[in-house]
């Protein structure tokens, strides 16, 4: 099985070397546009092969779509990331030329593709590259809400000083600083809730931290992060190629699901060798489905904004 990695910089290369260890694809496919960046890293990465004891392959190519030929999964994180100050927003301009030509690309020569979106702003990406390419809503899947989930079980198992494995925690909405939602009300440490052990105060500490976990890292690092944007895409990724059925959630096609209709948007789903097989069905209250109407508000404002620059 073949997986493509179209971005060779921080995620995607960090994407790659997550899958490449646990041997999860035959082969991956690093792609850049930047002249030698993919072959350089793809190298690299194959050379820990001795130590590391994995046997992937890993190729690097400079714009060779011919090379992704055959490929079950494509990630997507070319683009530019932001800087420290900047919204996830604010990227459009740029990226959603990227991302549109790239899968334009990946589809002419892997017609069959499941594609995962990780370049921002992810929902409205996710959404035009289901426009775009005309492929079957289940085969298009933004990130997004696997790592926002993570970062929101690290914060509760910081607060708990509990195992972030022994967490069960999700965040919702849009993948954006205000648009998130992470389920707090949902959450249990081994079956037990999480509100039982929290203040208000905490409980909504750990929320708006895990909300901007994103902009923190932006403004320390400099750049937006890799490491767990990383695992969270292999982890979509494995899901698909192993045929594991996990619930993550996603940015995925709604069409009436959750009261929205025509928008990506972050649900739990269940990923599988179909792509996002199904939504699963969550009763939120008053509070939490007033805050999912405000997101995709949000989500459908940048989402209009394609039409704007021409991109849709
Ligand atoms: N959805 C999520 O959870 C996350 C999304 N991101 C987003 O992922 C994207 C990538 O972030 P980083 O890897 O940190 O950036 P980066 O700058 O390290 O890497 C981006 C790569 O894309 C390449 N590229 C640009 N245009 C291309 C094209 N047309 N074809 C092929 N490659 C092209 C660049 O040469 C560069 O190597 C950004 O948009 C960032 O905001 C980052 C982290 C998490
Ligand atoms: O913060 C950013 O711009 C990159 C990203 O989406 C994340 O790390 O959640």
């Amino acid at each position: 099985m073949k997986v493509t990695i179209v971005g060779a910089g921080a995620v995607g290369a960090t994407t790659a070397d997550n899958l490449i260890r646990r041997n999860v694809a035959e082969e991956i496919v690093l792609l850049d546009i930047k002249e030698g960046f993919a072959e350089g890293k793809a190298q690299d990465m194959a050379q820990t092969a001795a130590l590391l004891g994995f046997e992937s392959k890993i190729k690097g190519v400079t714009n060779d779509y011919l090379s992704t030929s055959g490929s079950t999964v494509a990630v997507i994180t070319s683009g530019i990331p932001r800087k420290p100050g900047m919204t996830r927003e604010e990227l459009i301009g740029t990226n959603a030329n990227i991302v549109k030509s790239v899968v334009e690309n990946l589809v002419k020569h892997s017609p069959d593709i499941i594609i995962v979106i990780v370049s921002n702003p992810m929902d409205t990406m996710t959404y035009l590259a289901l426009k775009s390419s005309g492929l079957p809503k289940n085969r298009i899947i933004g990130m997004g809400g696997t790592l926002d989930s993570a970062r929101f079980k690290y914060q509760l198992s910081e607060k708990l000083n509990a195992s972030a494995a022994d967490l069960n925690a999700i965040v919702i909405g849009g993948h954006g600083d205000t648009t998130m939602i992470p389920l707090i009300k949902h959450s249990t440490w081994n079956s037990i809730p999480v509100t039982d052990f929290l203040t208000p105060e905490e409980q909504g500490e750990i929320v708006h931290k895990t909300m901007v976990g994103g902009a923190t890292l932006t403004s320390l690092i400099g750049t937006s992060a890799w490491y767990a944007p990383g695992a969270a895409t292999a982890a979509v990724v494995e899901s698909i190629v192993r045929d594991q059925g996990k619930l993550f959630t996603a940015s995925v096609y709604l069409e009436g699901e959750f009261g929205q209709e025509d928008i990506n948007l972050g649900v739990p789903v269940i990923i599988n060798k179909k792509g996002w097989d199904r939504i699963v069905p969550i009763q939120l209250d008053e509070e939490d489905k007033e805050k999912f109407n405000k997101s995709a508000e949000a989500v459908r404002t940048m989402n209009n904004v394609l039409k704007e620059i021409k991109a849709l």
